[in-house]
């Protein structure tokens, strides 16, 4: 029989630097995340960041946090339930990172009796931290725990037309009523070594003006590549002037280069160009968490009208809009096997 398992990135089970830490150890020492040798990784996660970082995100999280729990897996939780509602097959939720593991949602699914599996990373865009190491771990669990399942992935869906579509009118939803003279399209940072590391042709990316625009396919599997590719579609379905929009990183960690420009400078730069009325998207994001949450909203605007800006807003993520469960649940009826995947 098959099934679903959706996979996001995880939170902590509380805002409190108690649980924030254990989370945080798990995270940023995945060798996809913080790629040094093991060693270094030690002593630049446990030696350096878990000395501070716990007190400071837990204070973040407690900003956002809901009653129900983190508005990540709250966010998702509800849309895998309405994705089942519109499905046969059973449909589980994993997290990458925390309590609520792949390998608990491998096993709700081999409950049911699933031994077919569509893995879908929840994640537009492919990037070694967040849909790379999805799969490498879903893969571990399988062949350890679950050898009898067969596991397929959803590719990332970035330039899928109908996800563009569905992206678009959600945005054309958010920017009612707002008069903005700016647009920023703000997607989660990764380290530069990160997209080289990832191009099969070790020559391709540059990550320059041109690379990203030149036909390679070391676009597979580069995220900034599908950053611009999601923003250009998104520009081109709502007719969005070029000069009113602009793409950024954001959530970088104080190492190495990050990709450029980052956010919260062009928060500074758009606001002395004179564009006072913003409007921010998070397209690297399917459900609305802390990076988007806090990072955007709150401190975003902040730093936006401190730096002379007007008027902020930030757009939500597809969290449960009708049209991405549907589409969710398109892809999920329509997917036969492994050759006729629906991205
Ligand atoms: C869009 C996908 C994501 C990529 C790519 C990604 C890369 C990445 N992240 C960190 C470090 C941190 N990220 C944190 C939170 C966080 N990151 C994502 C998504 C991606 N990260 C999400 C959805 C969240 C929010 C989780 C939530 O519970 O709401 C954090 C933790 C919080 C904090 O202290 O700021 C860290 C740390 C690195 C180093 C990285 C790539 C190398
Ligand atoms: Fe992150």
């Amino acid at each position: 029989m098959k099934g679903v398992l959706l996979v996001n990135l995880g939170s902590p089970d509380s805002p409190t630097a108690k649980d924030v830490k254990p989370y945080l150890d798990e995270f940023l020492m995945d060798e996809r995340v913080i790629d040094t040798p093991k060693w270094l990784r030690n002593i630049i996660v446990r030696g350096i960041i878990l000395q501070t970082r716990p007190k400071k995100s837990a204070e973040a999280y407690s900003k956002i946090w809901w009653e129900e729990g983190s508005p990540l897996i709250v966010i998702s939780e509800r849309f895998a339930q309405k994705v089942q509602e519109q499905t046969q097959m059973p449909v589980a939720l994993g997290m990458r990172y925390g309590s609520m593991t792949i390998k608990k949602g491998l096993q709700e699914l081999k409950d049911k009796g699933v031994d077919e599996v569509l893995l879908v990373p929840l994640y537009p865009q492919y990037a070694m931290s967040s849909f790379e190491t999805v799969v490498v771990k879903a893969m571990e669990v399988q062949s350890q725990d679950f050898p009898e399942m067969k596991v397929t992935t959803l590719p990332a869906f970035y330039g899928n037309q109908d996800y563009i579509e569905v992206l678009s009118k959600s945005i054309a939803k958010g920017l009612q009523g707002f008069e903005y003279d700016h647009i920023l399209f703000s997607y989660h940072g990764i380290p530069e070594r990160h997209i080289r590391k990832s191009d099969p042709t070790k020559f391709h990316c540059k990550i320059d003006q041109s690379c990203c625009s030149t036909n390679s396919v070391a676009h597979h599997t580069c995220y900034r590549h599908q950053c611009f590719a999601t923003t250009e579609k998104v520009k081109a379905i709502l007719g969005l002037e070029a000069t009113k929009t602009s793409i950024s990183f954001q959530s970088r960690l104080p190492n190495d280069p990050w990709l450029k420009p980052f956010t919260d400078f062009e928060f500074e730069r758009l606001a002395k160009e004179g564009k006072t009325k913003l409007a921010v998207i998070t397209p690297a994001f399917v459900a609305d968490c802390l990076e988007t949450l806090e990072e955007i909203a709150m401190e975003g605007k902040h730093q936006f009208l401190e730096a002379g800006g007007e008027s902020y807003i930030h757009i939500p993520c597809l969290n449960e809009n009708e049209d991405w469960v549907s589409l969710m649940a398109k892809w999920v009826n329509t997917w036969e096997s492994e050759e006729t995947l629906p991205i």
